[in-house]
């Protein structure tokens, strides 16, 4: 089995829960998505970056990690697209004792179940449907296959948490409707974190709409926060 890989790199994370941690990013190739506000595009396509055997990925894992790293970040890309080789990869980093990160939509529960035994944090990206992620009859489908993510993700009893990504664009009602169907699912004991991410650079939203989101969550939800991409302010990639 080989894997390809756009890059790899050691920053400060930049987002979610863990912001500011030191962690090593493993960028895979392949995304089948198109969001307006990407800001990985040229590793979206399936070929872009490089193609490795897995024996070559762990030991260009092994060689780039730095001492005191917190995690491991697999990220794309949307990493899922290439479940079956992460789940190898991602074995490997936790036989390291070094805890592992998933970064994704969680468009596909099948593909999910192949990583969830070797992740230890997992990020659940909710979509609105106003991301331009895809052609908007397939939205549906990707949202059912979030919500069975995330209750995978809480029969796991895993860290969890979530991230909506909001934009000037980004209409209050269907947020809303996101929400209801989220939290069915799951109370507030079951989330490590909701996480409201600002677009950076392209279509930012206002003060007064981040807050209209982050009403929106708080009743369900008194610990969701506002973080915009750390590392877009400080300079790293
Ligand atoms: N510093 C830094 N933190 C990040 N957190 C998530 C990232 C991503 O691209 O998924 C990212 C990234 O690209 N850089
Ligand atoms: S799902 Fe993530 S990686 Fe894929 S297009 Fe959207 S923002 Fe980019
Ligand atoms: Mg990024």
């Amino acid at each position: 089995m080989n894997i390809r890989l756009y890059e790899i790199f050691t920053s400060v994370e930049g987002e979610g829960i863990l912001y500011g941690t030191k962690t090593l990013f493993v960028r895979l190739s392949g995304c089948p998505f198109k969001c307006f506000y990407c800001d990985t595009k040229d590793a979206l396509p399936m070929n872009s970056g490089n193609e490795y055997s897995i024996t070559e990925a762990k030991n260009l894992i092994k060689k780039n990690l730095q001492k005191n790293t917190y995690k491991v970040n697999f990220t794309g890309g949307d990493p899922l697209a290439q479940s079956k080789a992460l789940a190898e990869l991602a074995k490997f980093v936790q036989n390291k004792k070094i805890p592992t990160y998933l970064e994704s939509s969680c468009y596909d529960s099948k593909k999910f179940t192949d990583v969830l035994p070797y992740i230890d944090f997992i990020k659940i990206e909710f979509k609105t449907p106003d991301s331009g992620f895809v052609d908007l009859k397939h939205y549906s489908k990707l949202l059912e296959n979030e919500l069975e993510c995330l209750r995978l993700a809480k029969k796991s009893k895993k860290t969890t948490y979530i991230k909506v990504v909001v934009s000037s664009k980004t209409q209050l009602k269907p947020f809303k409707k996101l929400l209801g169907q989220i939290f069915k699912i799951i109370s507030k004991t079951d989330l490590a974190g909701f996480i409201i991410q600002p677009t950076y650079g392209i279509s930012e939203p206002s003060l007064e709409q981040l807050f209209s989101f982050y009403d929106s969550v708080y009743p369900y939800y008194d610990q969701v926060r506002i973080v915009p991409q750390l590392h877009k302010f400080i300079g790293a990639p």
